[in-house]
């Protein structure tokens, strides 16, 4: 159960007070997610979700909450910030930030097709484009210098052979990051469980609390790896095919795009499998049956470093 501050139906209509949407119908805990407490809230204007934010502070969420706001209001299908009587996106509850935000139709996919894939593409390339006006900026907290010094902090945790791929491939990144991709707003977790269907229709992006300023490839690469990846961790290639053709026929990908995929497949792998390791090794309380499996990742960023070993044998 992922609410990890309670909030009594009282607590909630005295909060309530301060915007303009009504009074309180119902509240209900939603049991997925992992990072913050988030409530179904009815009221008599509408439908809503509430979220409490249990690790990122007043300083931070402004960001988050004005993208999704930005993007909402460029026609990308996203949570739409509801803003208090006194025009805040963002205020405290028992203790912690929290927000409102529209509530999107659908849910999340656990067995995507070609077509819903061909959708997440076509909607990662608006976020890109979208995110082109956006005035904010904020450097990715889980990029190159983060998971250097992860890697070294879940040495004692691993076998001699995965410390080696880790340390090998932190190494391997840090003399191929490109500097010179096209860059801007990254959604960064683009995964299944961040996507909401309505029916066949994609309805919502949700959880933009990673999103920041990041290599545009390296977020199609953490798509990717997530929504085409077969059982072994391959790639199921008609799914890739959809979801890249789907987006470059929006935001078309440039030569220096195209060499580099095969890293930004791997730097994508890496930057998952480290920090499922950590949640894993350091949890917080109350995290413990969410933490999910880093093996996933091992096997996904050994099968790229293979692939692309093969791919080099291929072309030389
Ligand atoms: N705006 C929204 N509209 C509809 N459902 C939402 C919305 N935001 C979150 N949810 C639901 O809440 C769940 C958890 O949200 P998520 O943002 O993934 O939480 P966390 O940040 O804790 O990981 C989602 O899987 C989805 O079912
Ligand atoms: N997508 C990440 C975990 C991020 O957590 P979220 O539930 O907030 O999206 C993973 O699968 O490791």
């Amino acid at each position: 159960m992922s609410v990890f501050t309670t909030v009594t139906p009282d607590e909630a209509s005295t909060w309530l007070g301060q915007y303009a949407i009504g009074t309180l119908v119902e509240l209900n805990g939603i049991s997925s997610g992992i990072e913050n407490t988030n409530y179904f809230l009815t009221t008599t204007h509408g439908r809503y979700v509430l979220t409490l934010f249990e690790k990122l502070t007043h300083d931070e969420l402004p960001y988050f909450l004005n993208l999704m706001d930005h993007l909402a209001r460029h026609g990308v299908p996203c949570p739409q910030p509801v803003a208090t009587i006194a025009d805040s996106l963002l205020t405290s509850l028992n203790g912690k930030p929290a927000s409102i935000v529209s509530c999107l139709s659908g849910k999340s996919l656990e067995t995507p097709g070609i077509a819903h894939c061909a959708q997440v593409g076509e909607t990662l390339a608006d976020i890109h484009l979208a995110g082109k006006t956006f005035p904010f900026q904020r450097d990715n907290p889980r990029g190159a210098a983060w998971w250097k010094v992860t890697a070294q902090q879940l040495m004692p945790f691993l076998d001699a052979d995965s410390a080696q791929v880790l340390l090998d491939e932190v190494r391997f990144q840090a003399l191929h990051r490109l500097q010179d991709l096209p860059r801007g707003v990254v959604h960064a977790d683009l995964f299944r469980d961040n996507v909401l269907f309505d029916g066949e229709r994609l309805s919502g992006v949700i959880d933009f609390y990673f999103s920041c300023q990041d290599v545009w490839l390296y977020d199609v690469a953490i798509s990717v790896n997530d929504w085409c990846v077969s059982d072994e961790g391959g790639l199921d290639e008609e799914r890739m095919l959809a979801l890249l053709s789907a987006y470059h026929a929006v935001r078309p990908f440039t030569p220096i795009e195209r060499g580099a995929w095969p890293v930004m497949l791997r730097a994508a792998a890496l930057r998952f499998w480290v920090s499922r390791l950590y949640d894993l090794h350091f949890p917080r309380p109350g995290e413990l049956t969410h933490a999910k499996d880093p093996v996933h990742f091992e096997r996904i960023l050994r099968q790229r470093v293979t692939a692309q070993s093969q791919l080099q044998r291929v072309w030389v």
